[in-house]
């Protein structure tokens, strides 16, 4: 034992009667797209709120989607498209559904997740930004949010140098003034792009196609993104800078950031007055990035020359808006996405996914769980198990009436920290934990917030072990202080229920409880007894299920000293008659017992 580092619980929790976390090692989404539509660094696989679909589950398509997309969705669930709902008629359909499937044009909001009572399992964002769905109380009731990340980057990256281009040269003005019979060369003189300083703003993946586009328009591009590699930008010949560096040296900014709290109105008065006079902007982010009045003022004041801008802070902007407006303005109705070929793919990359998502597969794209690379699952699943079962054991353990509220995972293993991720473990324990005594449902997505909710402290601690890091874990314990236990031999000399289990030959082993050491295999249920340690306790009490046909998958007695307590653990298949277990009790020898469920 070399070393140990703690952490604190962190993540969130949720209810939902008909899912429960499953594995595969299947992960159909991680390499699902052809390369081509593939332009993101390869994709870390998610896991899966698995639904457990007795019948058809049913999908609403509550925005236009590809056919392709609306094909492989047909192969596998009811399709229902219904396009132009209003939020009541999409809150009353939400309870007949088990997926959702949505663009930037629907909210998804909190009222559609407690409308879904509960049967919504997976909502599906046909495109990048998420700023639509309330991830928060999508994680609350325990429901996957998964995006297509990926498919219309290009499209959003052309639309940019669309608008760029356009602006620069006037073409939309333009065009309309030819269309009105006029002919005015001298009016729309425009500006050239070359040599220009363009801020890319934002250096993801639709930030650095743009970029890139915008080196072979001659133009210096700079970016600025406060968590971009600054390798990936000197691959493209690009320089990242701070925010005010930007500002104050662009031509031209282009917006491409998310729209989250930190980035909304980022572009406003006092930040126009940091730029350039003159300046140009694009945006084909969102809308909210930029502060509407600000834009406007700084537009009339000469500050910003010209916009172009494909999203607005309410869309469709409403009517006389003076930003669309305004004859320096460049207006586009949230057209990023929109070719052919993007709409194709994010048909098929939602589809994969939600399709992947109610089968309890793995999803790449999931947007509120976190990403575990499937062969990191693959490896972890008897431990996933493991964890569970441990949580569940030591939850039982408790005597009625004492409150869980602090638990400590402490995790052996000869791998380093950084080499085993535990996040899915510790959903699965607090899972195991919880479940067994309330009606809530967990899964990855919601079990850090319901354990939150719930006032359950999680501790991990990990101790490093010498030795080959072959297998990831040697051994999961379980600790929960400050209770009584119904079984006081689960009780360890520092006063905690402690449980502690293996992975033997890939399935897991209760190997010890309190003090005890047991080697029984987590499989059906389980009676713990605590005897005086005397020959024939075994077959006494095998025999006692045996009259019952209760049959006996495995037994283990782990004890202090010869001849004084034991502890046995005995594994059944079946639940033991209240008779049977009382003429268990009823063993002279027998000190204490518990029948656990696993
Ligand atoms: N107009 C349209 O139809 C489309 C719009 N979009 C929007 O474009 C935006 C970017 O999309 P992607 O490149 O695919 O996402 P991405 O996640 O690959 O890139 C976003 C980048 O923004 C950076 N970022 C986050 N906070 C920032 C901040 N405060 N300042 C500067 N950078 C920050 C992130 O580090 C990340 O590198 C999203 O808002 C998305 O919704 C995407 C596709 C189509
Ligand atoms: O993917 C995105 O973030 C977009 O903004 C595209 O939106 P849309 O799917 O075209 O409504």
């Amino acid at each position: 034992m070399a070393t140990s580092a703690s952490q604190t619980l962190r993540t969130p929790f949720l209810r939902n009667p008909s899912s429960s976390l499953s594995l595969s090692s299947k992960h159909p989404l991680a390499f699902s797209l052809p390369s081509r539509r593939r332009l993101a660094a390869p994709r870390l696989v998610v896991v899966l709120s698995a639904a457990r679909l007795d019948a058809k589950p049913t999908v609403l398509v509550a925005e236009k989607l590809g056919e392709a997309g609306l094909d492989l969705l047909k192969e596998f669930a009811n399709v229902d498209c219904s396009y132009n709902l209003s939020p009541e008629e999409l809150c009353t359909k939400i309870s007949l559904c088990d997926a959702l499937i949505v663009r930037s044009g629907t909210k998804v909001s909190r009222e559609v997740f407690e409308s879904s009572g509960g049967r919504l399992k997976v909502v599906g964002r046909a495109g990048v930004g998420i700023d639509n769905v309330d991830l928060g109380a999508a994680t609350e009731f325990g429901c996957l949010v998964v995006n297509a990340p990926t498919a219309n980057t290009v499209a959003a990256a052309e639309h940019g140098i669309a608008l760029l281009t356009a602006m620069a040269r006037n073409v939309a003005q333009a065009d309309a003034s030819v269309k009105a019979g006029k002919w005015q060369r001298n009016k729309y003189v425009g500006v050239s792009l070359v040599g220009k300083t363009l801020a890319v703003m934002g250096f993801g993946k639709v930030g650095s196609e743009v970029a890139r586009r915008a080196k072979g328009l001659g133009m210096h591009v700079i970016a600025h993104d406060p968590y971009a590699p600054a390798d990936r930008a000197r691959a493209i010949g690009v320089e990242l800078v701070s925010f005010d560096e930007a500002l104050a040296t662009a031509d031209f900014i282009s917006l491409h950031m998310p729209l989250t709290a930190a980035t909304n109105k980022v572009l406003n008065d006092e930040t126009f007055a940091k730029m350039k006079k003159g300046v140009r902007i694009v945006n084909v982010a969102r809308g909210g990035v930029i502060d509407e009045d600000a834009l406007v003022k700084a537009l009339d004041s000469g500050i910003v020359a010209q916009a172009a801008l494909d999203v607005f802070t309410v869309e469709p902007p409403p009517q006389g808006n003076k930003l669309v407006l305004h004859e320096r303005v460049t207006a586009t109705p949230h057209l990023g996405a929109s070719t052919m070929e993007a709409q194709e793919g994010v048909a098929i990359e939602i589809a994969e996914a939600v399709v992947g998502a109610l089968k309890g597969e793995l999803a790449a794209t999931a947007v509120n769980a976190p990403m575990v690379p499937a062969e990191v699952l693959a490896e972890l699943k008897p431990y996933v198990e493991l964890a569970e079962k441990l949580g569940r054991l030591a939850v039982q353990l408790v005597a009625g009436g004492s409150g869980v509220k602090n638990v400590k995972v402490s995790y052996a293993s000869a791998r380093a920290p950084d080499d085993l991720d535990t996040r899915l473990l510790r959903a699965m324990i607090t899972k195991g934990l919880i479940e067994p005594i309330s009606s809530v449902f967990v899964n990855l997505v919601n079990a850090d917030f319901t354990a939150k909710q719930r006032g359950l402290r999680i501790t991990e601690e990990r101790t490093i072990l010498d030795g080959s890091p072959e297998s990831p874990l040697d051994s999961i314990q379980v600790q929960i202080a400050n209770v009584e236990s119904k079984f006081a031999s689960a009780i360890s000399e520092s006063g905690e229920i402690k449980v502690e289990g293996r992975v033997k030959d890939g399935i897991p082993h209760l190997t010890r409880v309190g003090s005890f050491e047991v080697d029984v295999s987590l499989e059906g249920s389980i009676i713990l007894c605590r005897q005086v340690d005397q020959p024939g306790m075994i077959g006494l009490i095998g025999s006692i299920l045996g009259e019952e046909n209760v049959n006996v998958s495995f037994m283990s007695c782990g004890r202090i000293a010869p001849r004084k307590q034991a502890v046995m653990a005995i594994g059944v298949d079946d639940q033991p008659s209240k008779q049977s277990l009382k003429r268990i009790g009823d063993v002279p020898a027998v000190e204490e017992f518990v029948f656990l469920k696993l």
